[in-house]
C-alpha cells in the first residue's frame, strides 16, 4: 500500500480563504481583528515564524503587531506589557511565542494572558474547557490536526489512535479532542516500555517526539493513518518530521508530510481563532447595545 497525502498546505489554504472572507465581513461592521505577537530572545527560526504569523495575519486582512525583545527582558516588564494588551480594544488575540527563557515563568505568562484574548488555548481556563468539552479557543496544533483528519474523511469514532508524546501544547490535547471524537485514546512516552507493541495497533499515530524520522515502517500497522508533529532537522540540516517518511509511506493509508502537513495548519487555525475571538468581541457589543 502506497499512502495518500494529507496536504496540510492546501487545507490551510482553504482555512484562510474563509477567514479573510469572514475578515472583510466583521471589517464591515467597523472591526479589524489584532493580533499581538510577542517574541523574547533572538533564535533566528522563531523569529521567521513569528515573522510569518503577522505576514500571513495582513494577507488575510488582520491587524498584527510583533513585539520583539532581547532575551534579558524580566518576568514583570513581560507581564507589564501582557496586562497592556489585555486592555487593548484594537487586540484579540496575543500569543507569546515558547520557549521563554529561563528568568520568565511560562505558566505565570500564560496565565497572566487574558482568556477571551487567549488564541493559542494555553490558559488554564481553555485547558480546562476543552478538557469538559465546553466552547474554547483550541490549541492551533491539535486542532489542526483534527481538520486534517476531518477533510480527509478520516473518522476517528472506533478508533485506537496512540498518541506519541505528552506535552501540554500538542499531545495531551489531541488526544482529548480524539476522545471527545470516540475514538479510544493511548497515550505513550518515553517511559513507554515497549512503544513498537503499542503503536502496532494504531489505527491512527500522532506523532509528536521531536525525534528525527524516529518512527519507521515496522512500527506501524498496514494501513494505519499517520499524523507527524514533528518540527527537527535532519543529518544534512534539512527540515524533517518524527516519521521515516519515504519508509512509512509504503505501509500507511494516509501520511502528511515535514513540511506542508500540520505546521501550515497550526498557523491557519490561530488565524480562524484570531478571526473567532474578534466576532465574539462584537457579538457582546452588540448583545450590550440591545440592554
Ligand atoms: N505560543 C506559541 N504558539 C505556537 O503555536 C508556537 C510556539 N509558541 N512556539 C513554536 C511553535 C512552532 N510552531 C510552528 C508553526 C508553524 C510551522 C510551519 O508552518 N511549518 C512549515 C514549515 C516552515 C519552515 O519551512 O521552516 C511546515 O511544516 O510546512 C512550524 C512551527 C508554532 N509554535
Amino acid at each position: 500500500m502506497t499512502a495518500e497525502l494529507i496536504d496540510g498546505k492546501a487545507v490551510s489554504l482553504k482555512i484562510k480563504e474563509r477567514v479573510q472572507q469572514r475578515v472583510e465581513k466583521l471589517k464591515t461592521n467597523g472591526i479589524t481583528p489584532g493580533l499581538s505577537v510577542i517574541l523574547v530572545g533572538d533564535d533566528s527560526a522563531s523569529q521567521t515564524y513569528v515573522k510569518n504569523k503577522k505576514k500571513t495575519c495582513e494577507s488575510l486582512g488582520m491587524r498584527s503587531d510583533l513585539h520583539l525583545y532581547p532575551a534579558s527582558l524580566t518576568e514583570q516588564e513581560l507581564l507589564k506589557k501582557i496586562d497592556e494588551l489585555n486592555n487593548d480594544p484594537d487586540i484579540h488575540g496575543i500569543l507569546v511565542q515558547l520557549p521563554l527563557p529561563a528568568q520568565i515563568d511560562e505558566f505565570k505568562i500564560i496565565t497572566a494572558i487574558a482568556p477571551e484574548k487567549d488564541v493559542d488555548g494555553f490558559h488554564p481556563i481553555s485547558v480546562g474547557n476543552l478538557m469538559i468539552g465546553k466552547d474554547t479557543f483550541l490549541p492551533c496544533t491539535p486542532h489542526g490536526v483534527m481538520v486534517l483528519l476531518e477533510h480527509y474523511g478520516i473518522d476517528p469514532a472506533g478508533k485506537h489512535a496512540v498518541v506519541i508524546g505528552r506535552s501540554n501544547i500538542v499531545g495531551k490535547p489531541v488526544g482529548q479532542l480524539l476522545l471527545q471524537k470516540d475514538a479510544t485514546v493511548t497515550y505513550c512516552h518515553s517511559k513507554t516500555p515497549d512503544l513498537k507493541a503499542m503503536t502496532q495497533q494504531a489505527d491512527i499515530i500522532i506523532a509528536a517526539i521531536g525525534r528525527a524520522k524516529f518512527i519507521g515502517a515496522d512500527h506501524i500497522k498496514e494501513g494505519a493513518v499517520v499524523i507527524d508533529v514533528g518540527m527537527n532537522r535532519d543529518e544534512n540540516g534539512k527540515l524533517c518530521g518524527d516519521v521515516d517518511f519515504e519508509a512509512v509511506r509504503e505501509r500507511a493509508s494516509f501520511i502528511t508530510p515535514v513540511p506542508g502537513g500540520v505546521g501550515p495548519m497550526t498557523i491557519a487555525m490561530l488565524m480562524e481563532n484570531t478571526l473567532l475571538s474578534a466576532e465574539k468581541g462584537l457579538s457582546k457589543d452588540k448583545a450590550s447595545e440591545s440592554v
